[in-house]
C-alpha cells in the first residue's frame, strides 16, 4: 500500500465506502474495536443530527444535507483517528483522508444481502449495477488522490479478516511514518 502521507493529525482519517451492502459496517465496527479509531457512520449522523431533507420515492431515503452534514463534522475530522464510513464519497473533503479504502463485492453476494436487508425493484437493481460498474470506486478515484485509494474485497469471513489485517498494517506504517517525521 502507499505511503501515508504527512498531516498534523495526531491519528488519521480514513474513509471506507463502497455500494451498500458491500460490508462497510461489519469492517469498522472491527477496525474501531481493534484500533481504538472512532467509527463515524454518516447515515446514522445524519439522522440524529437533522442533516437530511426531503425524500426520494423511488429509493426510499431522505436527501442528505451536505452542508450542514460537513460543518458539523469539521471538528472532529481536524482533529484525527476517525474511521467514516458512507456509500458515497466525493463530496467529502480531499483534506480530510489519509486513506480511502474501497469495499467491494461479486453481484451474487451483493444480491443476496440486499434481498435480505428488504431491497426490492428499482432499488435492488439500481445497487447492485452501481456494484457492477464500480460506481463508487470510480468515484472515490476521481475524488482523491489515485495513490490513497484502495481496493478490498469483502465476500467472505477470511477476506474480511485480510482486509483489517491490511488496514492495521497501513495504520501502523502511518504512526511509524508520523513518529519519524518528528
Ligand atoms: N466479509 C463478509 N463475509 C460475509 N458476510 C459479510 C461480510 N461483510 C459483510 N457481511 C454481511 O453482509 C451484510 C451487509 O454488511 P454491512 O456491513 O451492513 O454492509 P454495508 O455497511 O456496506 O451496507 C451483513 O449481513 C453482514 O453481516
Amino acid at each position: 500500500m502507499a505511503a501515508p502521507q504527512n498531516t498534523d493529525r495526531k491519528a488519521p482519517n480514513i474513509l471506507v465506502t463502497g455500494t451498500p451492502g458491500v460490508g462497510k459496517s461489519t469492517l469498522c465496527s472491527k477496525l474501531s474495536e481493534l484500533t481504538g479509531l472512532t467509527w463515524l457512520d454518516i447515515s446514522k449522523i445524519a439522522k440524529d443530527h437533522d442533516c437530511l431533507e426531503g425524500f426520494d420515492e423511488t429509493y426510499q431515503c431522505s436527501y442528505l444535507d451536505e452542508d450542514k452534514l460537513l460543518d458539523g463534522l469539521e471538528d472532529t475530522m481536524s482533529k484525527g483517528g476517525n474511521i467514516v464510513d458512507y456509500h458515497s464519497n466525493e463530496f467529502f473533503p480531499e483534506r480530510w483522508f489519509d486513506a480511502v479504502f474501497v469495499v467491494r463485492s461479486d453481484n451474487t453476494t451483493l444480491y443476496d444481502r440486499l434481498t435480505s436487508r428488504g431491497y426490492t425493484g428499482k432499488k435492488l437493481e439500481d445497487n447492485v449495477q452501481c456494484e457492477i460498474f464500480q460506481t463508487i470506486l470510480e468515484e472515490a478515484k476521481s475524488s482523491y488522490r489515485e495513490e490513497i485509494v484502495h481496493e478490498m474485497y469483502s465476500r467472505t469471513p477470511e477476506e474480511l479478516e485480510e482486509n483489517v489485517r491490511n488496514i492495521c498494517g497501513w495504520l501502523e506504517g502511518w504512526f511509524r511514518d508520523k513518529g519519524e517525521s518528528n
